[in-house]
């Protein structure tokens, strides 16, 4: 048995952190004959005699006859106190509670042995030694609760309710057999649980019996849940949440009916106490052979609620309580049986970890890397000098993407081509106003009767995300997740409707349809949704032509096909950086899927005091994260999530402390403090020099037509020795955030997260292609006078602006709010301060402290400063080769780091 105390808790372990087997622990009390025993001159059958051994005879007396010895953990004889109980037995199991493992103990005995006169005493240690560590160990949060049931009459009652309903028992997949409507009520500190204790003792059914005058007729369970989490707001610690709960069960007296019944209550009653103990019997005879075969724990009541602790991943505790007279001989030896039995039963002890969502995505962060070493360790390359190495290589897996992407660009192709033919049909049968066999014009393109048309698939609705108003379509669709994906608010020529995944439903028989809502389902919405002018045809066609336009465009937009400096021989082939970042961004997509609705609740939880119930965010590490699905636009994420996505905040939040709101200040000399690193990176990168390719980029320019950023760019004078290409591709790029409205959250994403790792250049390149195609875009638009595409994208932005100023209340104290004003000249009774801070930010595109700042102001309101490398993880975008900490990825290496 492990011993633990004190400080260690939260440091213990078991070995692997996975399930610990241990044998359940098994004790044995004795209690003193008691005064009617005495006077009755009952003699002593049994004696206590070493620390593990006890004696029991069947003669007069104990040491006549031929005494049978009983080993077990230990024996405690009839002068011990129940705090020698307590400290030598029951603490070290019980207590495992502080350290996230589930622990069990029983009292088991015949009636009148000691077992409610034992339990009660060992309830009452716990609590002050749970409430001793407590104190002990203030930088944690611990919230406890407390239930209390009795199964009496194989009937569940809530000892915490007067008003005697029957409990019904639920089995729930995740965490086994449960108590339906069970009050839990959140602790207040130990004088309340001792209250409660009190309570549950007096709501407890107890009768009168020839043994015991106050005999406990029920079998009563009392459970302490305990979860703890850091209090710490930027603490390693904080992401994991432990937690786990202590039962204490006082079994109904374990003696047969006919023993201690006086009354047919009495009998009833011992019936039933009798056939959930000879099912607890069941299971601990059967669990300690070994042979596991089929338990059945659904026999009664008690042993389906007692399920965990039997062979579960609870550690469990069992105090047999024994009566010494020789008159209840025989009742001492069922019991040493059943503690002979009980002794060989195992469990698998195991902590509970509660991962919040930051912690998820740290672990599924954590997980890529190590699948992404693996398949590197072939080449296993690790210096800077190895990155062209690294870029050649994806070079290669691009180059089989894009045979892909040809290979099903001409699938496309087939398909759009039977759309066409079939909306032809279609357009014939409208026209004709009636479906009807005589429309197919030959009885071969007739579609046979509950035949499917295999290869004609009906273009639908993509999923699309956009994330902080970015990134939001994949032109190519899910069964193929390599595409260009570009702002949405800036793509104007593709419609939701036209951006289509391919992979659509069969086509159903067509002599199903006769009629025109058959026809309207058979083609689908993305093509009866046009509008009703002209041809639908004529106007799909336009339509898929134009789809294909911008994938070109990006291809095209270099005129000698040089992207990043490789020859793009293939007019359809995409930039490799572009596939890169999309599978990444698809990548990102799914992760913050995966947390969205544990940040939702997180916001939940912040936005309302801690209530009972909802204490804890968080997933049970063995829980599958569920996928809600959901559509991102600048304003949810901001708004949903309470802050950066992958930066789910406390597990244990009640409102926002005042330790959360970390100081502007510490975050802008965060910021600026890791622009040097840039810097000292760059010069170990080998790079290309960009200002070919920037000036072709630009609508194909010479170097002598240099867009007007750039020129001017050019004669700054470089800041404090950073390289001036470097420089000036930035600065370009600050130019084109601002002129394309591009997000500020991405903005500051992006500026955070590519500022650490010399190969973070790559991104800046990528995101300078993209962004010259975005005010391409933007430039078509305004030549043609799109005003709708211009406003939706305004109209995004300022959405964006909004919804950060409403979050400035909650990220930042009264004080730092006025220092800002003061710092970005806003006037004190001016109206909308918030608005018109936000509307300053990103502005000065020359100055890097006022990028830095801005920077720094968004990532607080959307809670994302320190957490780059989570974010990079998240984008699945660094070269970086894994450290070799990452590849074991354990769940023990994750609690150790955290
Ligand atoms: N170790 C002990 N030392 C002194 N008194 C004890 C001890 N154990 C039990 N007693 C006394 O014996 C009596 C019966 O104890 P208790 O009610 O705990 O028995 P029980 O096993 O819970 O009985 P039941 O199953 O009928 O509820 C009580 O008055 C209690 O104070």
């Amino acid at each position: 048995m492990m011993t633990i105390d004190g400080d260690e808790l939260l440091q213990w372990e078991p070995p692997g952190f996975g399930p610990c087997e241990e044998k359940v622990l098994v004790m044995v009390r004795l209690r003193p004959l008691n005064e009617k025993e005495v006077a009755r001159n009952e003699i002593s059958v049994l004696e206590c005699i070493d620390e593990t051994t006890i004696l029991l005879s069947n003669g007069l007396h104990v040491h006549s006859g031929n005494p049978t010895a009983f080993k077990f953990d230990k024996v405690f004889r009839g002068g011990s106190s129940t705090k020698e109980v307590y400290e030598q037995g029951a603490k070290d199991v019980v207590m495992s509670v502080v350290s996230g493992i589930n622990s069990t103990i029983f009292a088991y005995g015949q009636t009148s042995s000691g077992k409610t006169y034992t339990m009660n005493g060992i309830a009452d240690y716990t609590v002050s030694d749970i409430y001793d560590y407590i104190h002990k160990h203030d930088e944690r949060a611990f919230v406890l609760k407390f239930s209390a049931i009795e199964i009496y009459n194989e009937v569940v009652r809530d000892l915490l309710n007067s008003d005697n309903h029957q409990l019904k028992l639920l089995d729930d997949p995740e965490r086994g057999t449960v108590v339906e409507k069970l009050t839990e009520i959140t602790l207040q500190d130990s004088t309340h649980l001792r209250r409660l204790l009190s309570m549950c003792e007096a709501q407890r059914r107890t009768g009168e019996t020839p043994l015991n005058e106050t005999s406990s007729r029920s079998h009563q369970i009392l459970k302490i849940s305990i979860e703890s989490s850091s209090r710490e707001f930027f603490s390693r610690d904080k992401s994991t949440t432990i937690s786990a709960s202590v039962s204490f069960v006082d079994l109904a007296g374990s003696e047969r009916a006919s023993f201690a019944v006086s009354s047919a209550t009495r009998l009833k009653e011992g019936c039933h106490i009798n056939r959930s103990l000879l099912a607890l019997g069941t299971v601990i005879r059967k669990l300690s052979k070994g042979n596991h075969g089929h338990i059945n724990y659904r026999d009664s009541k008690l042993t389906r609620i007692l399920q965990p602790s039997l062979g579960g991943n609870a550690r469990t505790s069992v105090i047999c309580t024994l009566s010494p007279a020789k008159s209840q001989v025989e009742q001492s030896k069922n019991t040493l049986m059943f503690a002979t039995c009980a002794k060989e039963v195992s469990t698998k002890a195991q902590v509970n970890v509660v991962l919040s969502d930051k912690a998820l995505v740290t672990y599924l962060q954590k997980e890529l890397a190590r699948l992404e070493s693996e398949l590197r360790s072939s080449t296993s390359l690790s210096s800077p000098s190895d990155y062209p190495e690294i870029l050649r290589e994806k070079n290669m897996q691009i180059l089989k993407l894009e045979n892909e992407i040809r290979e099903l660009t001409k699938q496309r192709r087939l398909a759009e081509s039977r759309v066409h033919d079939l909306l032809q049909l279609i357009g014939n049968i409208q026209a004709s106003g009636q479906l009807d066999d005589n429309t197919w014009e030959n009885e071969d393109s007739k579609p046979k009767s509950s035949q499917k048309v295999p290869d004609i698939q009906i273009p639908r609705q993509s999923q699309t995300s956009n994330i902080g108003g970015m990134w939001s379509h994949d032109l190519v669709g899910n069964s193929n997740r390599v595409g260009v994906e570009m702002e949405r608010s800036n793509f104007s020529e593709i419609s939701d409707d036209e951006v289509g995944d391919i992979s659509g439903n069969v086509f159903p028989s067509a002599n199903s349809v006769n009629q025109k809502e058959g026809a309207a389902q058979l083609i689908g919405r993305s093509v009866l949704n046009q509008p009703k002018s002209g041809s639908s045809y004529g106007t799909k066609d336009v339509k898929q032509h134009n789809m294909e336009k911008p994938l070109k465009s990006i291809v095209n937009h270099s005129p000698d096909q040089h992207i990043l400096g490789r020859e793009v021989s293939d007019p359809e082939t995409l930039s490799p950086i572009t596939l890169e970042l999309n599978r990444s961004l698809n990548f990102r997509d799914n992760v913050y899927r995966a947390t969205e609705q544990g940040l939702t609740d997180d916001v939940e939880q912040r936005e309302g005091t801690l209530s009972e119930d909802k204490g804890f965010s968080g997933r049970r590490i063995s829980l599958r994260p569920k996928l809600p699905p959901s559509i991102y636009n600048s304003s949810d994420v901001i708004l949903s999530r309470n802050g950066s996505p992958s930066l789910a905040g406390s597990p244990y939040t009640g409102k926002i402390t005042g330790e959360e709101k970390v100081t502007y200040k510490e975050e802008t000399s965060s910021i600026n403090a890791s622009l040097p690193k840039l810097k000292a990176g760059w010069g170990q990168f080998e790079v290309q020099s960009f200002d070919s390719q920037v000036s072709q980029m630009y609508h194909g320019t010479s170097e002598k037509e240099l867009h007007p950023v750039m020129i001017s760019q050019q004669q700054d004078t470089p800041e404090s020795g950073w390289p001036p290409e470097f420089q000036r591709l930035q600065k370009s790029i600050f130019d084109l955030w601002q002129s394309c409205q591009v997000s500020l959250v991405h903005r500051t994403h992006f500026f955070l997260l590519f500022q650490n790792d010399p190969s973070d250049i790559v991104y800046w390149e990528v995101e300078f292609k993209r962004l010259i195609f975005l005010n391409q875009s933007f430039e078509k638009n305004r030549a043609m006078n799109d005003s709708n595409a211009l406003a939706l994208s305004s109209r995004s932005i300022r959405h964006e602006r909004e919804s950060l100023s409403k979050s400035m209340k909650k990220k930042f104290t009264k004080e730092e709010m006025k220092s800002l004003y003061l710092k970005w000249g806003i006037e004190k009774h001016s109206k909308c301060r918030k608005l018109q801070l936000m509307n300053q930010l990103w502005g000065d595109t020359t100055n890097m402290n006022h990028i830095a700042e801005s920077a720094a102001i968004v990532a607080r309101l959307v809670r994302m400063s320190e957490h780059e490398e989570a974010l990079k993880g998240m984008f699945q975008l660094s070269f970086k080769s894994s450290h070799p900490k990452h590849t074991l990825l354990t769940c023990n290496s994750l609690l150790c780091d955290q």
